[in-house]
């Protein structure tokens, strides 16, 4: 079966995965595009052979959309899921799910309402091998229980537009997703350290900040989240545990031996970084969708990088420790982090 999809924001990332769905991922067909600005929607329908639809709730009822792609901006997406969920059908939402904890909610019982798992948000890390293989050795028991992990999340440069809260809603955020699903334990405390700020940040940006987590289990995460550092997109993540550590791997480059010196790249954005992810993350999503499957990263999972990311900004507006407030899980998203 072809997955035909419907989507919704033809931006920065629609437009890729839009390339994605159309070049690369095998078993899907983009049929429609919307965004407020229609002629970026006809561009970009034009290099999928699809067709321009005015509007998001056009686009989900049409009959011949199996599945749709969120990828507006962050406010706008729980409007979208709610109606594709209401609609019965399949929806992929770029992170967040939603910029508000309590629409992650609405979304999460209007799923459980529909008594089938239907959203997958997109935390692409969980598709990376090299996190992939870490999942493996931590659920191996191969370096023991774990007691701490040592992360690094490093930007080259951010536009003007990006704010110290952007930190943890925009970028810590995929962290938190992929740690809570590495270790299968959640996000419990958390507290900001701002230390002297880089010169390269704009008058109101704090960074780089360090973000220090604490887990239900007790383990403790440290995060340096540093998006003016200049040098590349360096993405680190080392867990130590009782008996061995595990360290993410760097992405596979060539290491240049010339003029007395080694030198080996460093990716330039989280595009170059983690395609390989995007293209796998994709295809499982649309193989599931396939199959009626249940898909990835769920609307709890959405709900819970929503609300810790939420402490997180309270943490670093007021200095202090932070719980984070997270309802119980509903049966319907039992089986871990996951
Ligand atoms: N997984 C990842 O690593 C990344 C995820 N993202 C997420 O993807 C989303 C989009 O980001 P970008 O592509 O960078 O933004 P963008 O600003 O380049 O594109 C968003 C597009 O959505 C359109 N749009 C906004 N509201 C709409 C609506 N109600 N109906 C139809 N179209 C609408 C805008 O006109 C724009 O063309 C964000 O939620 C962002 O957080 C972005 C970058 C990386
Ligand atoms: O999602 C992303 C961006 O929105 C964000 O701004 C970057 O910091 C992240 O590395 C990238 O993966």
């Amino acid at each position: 079966m072809t997955v035909r999809v419907g989507v919704i924001g033809a931006g920065m990332i629609g437009r890729d995965h839009v390339r994605r769905l159309t070049d690369v991922v095998t078993g899907a067909e983009v049929v429609a595009v919307t965004d407020l600005d229609a002629a970026r929607a006809g561009e970009v329908a034009a290099t999928a052979g699809a067709r321009v639809v005015p509007t998001a709730a056009d686009l989900i009822g049409q009959s011949d959309v199996d599945a749709v792609l969120v990828a507006s901006w962050g406010p706008t997406h729980a409007e979208h899921v709610l109606a594709a969920v209401a609609a019965g059908k399949p929806v992929f939402c770029e992170k967040p799910l939603a910029t508000d904890a309590e629409d992650c909610l609405r979304i999460v019982e209007a799923e459980i309402a529909a008594g089938r798992r239907l959203v997958q948000v997109g935390f692409m890390r969980r598709y990376d091998s090299g996190y992939r293989e870490l999942k493996k050795i931590l659920d191996a028991g191969e370096i023991g229980a774990p007691l701490m992990v040592h992360c690094a999340h490093r930007n080259a440069s951010v536009p003007e537009s990006y704010h110290s809260g952007m930190a943890a809603q925009d970028t810590a955020v995929h962290e938190i997703d992929v740690l809570r699903w590495l270790l299968d334990d959640e996000i419990v405390g958390v507290q900001v350290l701002t230390p002297r700020r880089t010169r390269h940040a704009h008058a109101a940006l704090r960074d780089p900040q360090i973000m220090l987590f604490e887990t239900a289990s007790g383990i403790r995460i440290d995060l340096e989240v540093f998006v003016n550092c200049r040098y590349g997109y360096d993405i680190q993540c080392e867990a130590v545990g009782e008996k061995g550590l595990a360290r993410l791997p760097e992405p596979a480059r060539a290491a240049v031996r010339t003029a007395g010196v080694t030198r080996t790249g460093v990716p330039q954005d989280w595009r170059e970084r983690f395609v390989t992810a995007f293209d796998v993350e994709f295809q499982e999503w649309v193989d599931a969708v396939a199959v009626g499957e249940p898909p990835g990263p769920s609307a709890w999972d959405g709900y819970a990088a929503t609300v810790i990311t939420d402490a997180t900004v309270e943490a670093l507006e007021s200095g202090r420790i932070v719980s984070v407030g997270m309802k119980d899980r509903p049966a319907f998203y039992a089986g871990g982090a996951r």
